[in-house]
């Protein structure tokens, strides 16, 4: 039997949806409109176009949008110095410095300098602490979208078998804290892991996030298991051109999967809708709300 698609971009339209409201209740309710600062330092085509993307999905629900695009050369002590003026803003909520940074700036220096109440993109080592230790944090934007829609397909996760393929800060580490939440039996594989093949086969939840094209293939797959893609990798295209694919090999792995999420239109549009639903999150939080119903973890 063919596996189930996850409608990825279906669902983001729901979760903006949701935002939306929130947004439209905060205005009415309260006179405050969620802000979004967007940090992006050098020129980089791929940054540009999903900054761009950001900032519009950002106003289609209704709250301030903001960019700072900064020369390649900024120095660390510039980029400091906006990000504490953006920590002072009262009409700003959430901050996300757009990753990677050039070279001459500290990443983690950067990450550490945004208020963790505005840190939208949960990489603060306040929110990454938070998480671990299962309290109130700013959750990482890709692994909240996989969260979701793992949730939205399978219902209760308790018990699950689940395998993590990646071990990075913004995604492997973050997306196992979420799954331990729900009481999975979490596993992190990565490239040194021994028979990683029988590792992942071994699973009722697979998520990966390597960044290599189509290494996962059907003998991986448990019969049945739901397959989350975080992989977003530009390929040549045999004629001409290129195309985006994810880290499983989708036309091979549909055939063994209870369900799977596409590339494109699966994990990225869920991205930016939890950047959107952080930034209600945020908002909420400041004003001393309850939690966004269906927007968070
Ligand atoms: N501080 C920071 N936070 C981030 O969240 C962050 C970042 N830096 N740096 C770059 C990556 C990349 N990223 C994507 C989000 C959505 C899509 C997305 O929506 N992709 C579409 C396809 C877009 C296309 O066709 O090119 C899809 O998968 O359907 C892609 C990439 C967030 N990132």
């Amino acid at each position: 039997m063919a596996a189930t698609v996850i409608d990825g971009k279906a669902f983001a339209a729901k979760v903006r949806e949701r935002v939306k409201a929130h947004v439209t209740r905060l205005v009415e309710e309260h006179g405050v409109m969620p802000g979004l600062a967007v940090v992006l330092v050098g020129e980089n085509p791929a940054s540009e176009v999903y900054v761009r993307s950001k900032g519009k999905a950002t106003r289609e629900a209704g709250m301030k949008s903001v960019e700072h695009k900064l020369d390649a050369a900024t120095s660390e002590a510039d980029l400091l110095a906006l990000i504490g003026e953006l920590n002072r803003d009262e009409t700003i909520h959430g901050i996300l410095v757009q990753l990677p940074v050039p070279d001459h700036i500290d990443a983690d220096k950067v990450l550490a300098a945004i208020d963790p109440a505005k840190d939208v993109d949960g990489f603060h080592i306040s929110n990454v602490g938070l998480l671990g230790t299962g309290q109130k944090a700013m959750v990482p934007c890709t692994p909240l979208g996989c969260l979701m829609m793992l949730r939205e397909e399978l219902g209760s996760l308790s018990g699950m078998e689940a395998v993590v393929i990646g071990r990075s800060n913004i995604v492997g580490k973050p997306m196992a804290q979420l799954l331990l939440k729900d009481s999975c039996t979490v596993t992190i594989a990565h490239s040194r892991t021994r028979d990683l093949p029988g590792v992942v086969r071994r699973a009722d939840i697979v998520v990966a996030a390597v960044g290599r094209p189509n290494m996962v293939t059907s003998e991986w797959i448990k019969p049945g298991a739901t397959v989350i893609d975080v992989g977003i990798n530009r390929i040549e295209k045999p004629e001409g051109g290129t195309r985006l694919v994810g880290d499983v090999d989708y036309e091979d792995v549909a055939k063994v999967a209870g369900a799977i999420t596409p590339v494109p239109g699966g994990v990225g549009p869920m991205t930016i809708a939890c950047l959107l639903a952080n930034t209600v999150t945020a908002c909420c939080r400041k004003l001393g709300l309850a939690e966004p119903e269906g927007l968070t973890a």
